[in-house]
């Protein structure tokens, strides 16, 4: 069971002395193979020196605190997610520190002093570009100095993928492309979307498609609108499904429209609203479009599905 801590700077660090911890330390946005190799060596290191394997993690992105606006970044992975994977790995605790001015005001010196010698921290890993204290100006060889061997430190070199290094930067970018299928291959799973089934405009029965409708929040980002082979979980089943993300140009004036990602569920019959649901995005199929008439938006969901039934059928 992974613990969370919640910790904020104003508020005083609490000196922990009952347990000791290997650290992972960053942002971790995407927990992509590169933040899993930083996180599994911090697991390696808490085996051989028997103690705890912890996370430390910043809420909200540090762009928040700095940018306004469109400066802000979405998130990959919102906060029950990164919970949930790093359950899964076999994490103990979390610790989850408030991205403040408390917090970015601290020295390094600071920072390892009133932060990671309180929590009895006794290994810290990272990548080999973290940064931290105030304006970054802290590195892992600082770090290392700062420890004055109270704790340990491992720097993971760069995880590439071709010559080019998986960061959360090259994973947004593919989102915005609508390459879902590359963005698994980088994040080790597929991209995911969690969110409530709403009402929409009750079409799509008509339509013969029908589509469980949601509504992403602002704080995450979504693949660019077009449609998609996505697989949709509901109620611990798994479905496969075909989807659109978009504002339904042919219906809505595109100004207008809220974005929504409505997912037709294959072989599935019932009631979905209300219910949460997950969208695991496998693999693009078409941008979105504006169809002159509705016999031709049919015809071509009816052919998207079948694309994604191909597409599907090649996953175990
Ligand atoms: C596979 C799929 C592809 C779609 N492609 C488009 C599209 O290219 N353009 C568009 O305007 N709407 C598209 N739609 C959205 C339909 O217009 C929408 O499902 C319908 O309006 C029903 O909306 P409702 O769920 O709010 O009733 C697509 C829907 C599905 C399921
Ligand atoms: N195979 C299916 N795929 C998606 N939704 C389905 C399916 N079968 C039944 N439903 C239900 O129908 C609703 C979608 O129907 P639709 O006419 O598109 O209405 P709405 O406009 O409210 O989304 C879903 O929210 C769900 O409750």
């Amino acid at each position: 069971m992974l613990e969370t801590i919640e910790l904020q700077i104003d508020l005083g660090v609490p000196q922990i002395s009952d347990k000791e911890f290997s650290l992972a330390i960053g942002f971790f946005d995407g927990l992509h193979k590169g933040h899993q190799t930083v996180i599994q060596r911090a697991i390696d290191t808490s085996k051989k020196l028997g103690i705890a394997p912890a996370v430390m993690t910043f809420n909200p992105h540090p762009s928040h605190l700095f940018a306004s606006g469109n400066g802000k970044i979405g998130y990959i992975t919102p906060l029950e997610e990164k919970q949930r994977i790093l359950s899964d790995m076999g994490i103990d605790t979390l610790f989850i520190v408030t991205f403040d001015q408390n917090l970015a005001d601290l020295t390094p010196e600071e920072f390892v002093v009133q932060v990671l010698k309180k929590l009895n921290v006794r290994h810290v890993t990272a990548g080999f570009d973290f940064t931290f204290g105030a304006k970054g100006k802290g590195d892992m060889e600082q770090m290392t100095s700062l420890s004055k061997g109270v704790f340990g430190t491992t720097s993971v070199g760069k995880v590439a993928d071709g010559d080019e290094k998986i960061s959360s930067t090259r994973i947004r970018k593919l989102l915005a492309d609508g390459d879902v299928a590359k963005t698994a291959a980088l994040l080790g799973r597929p991209f995911r979307s969690i969110g409530i089934v709403v009402d929409g405009d009750k079409r799509g029965r008509q339509l013969g498609f029908p589509t469980a409708n949601m509504i992403p929040s602002e704080e995450v980002i979504v693949p660019q609108n077009g449609v998609y082979a996505v697989q949709f979980t509901v109620d611990g089943t798994r479905y496969d499904g075909v989807c659109n993300i978009g504002v339904k140009p042919t219906f809505d004036h595109p100004d207008e429209a809220r974005k929504t990602i409505e997912v037709n569920v294959f072989d599935f019959e019932g009631d979905l609203y209300g219910k949460q649901a997950i969208v695991d995005w496998i693999d693009h199929i078409r941008p979105e479009q504006k169809f002159d008439s509705i016999d031709m938006l049919i015809n071509q969901i009816a052919e998207d599905k079948e694309t994604a039934k191909k597409i599907l059928a090649k996953k175990v």
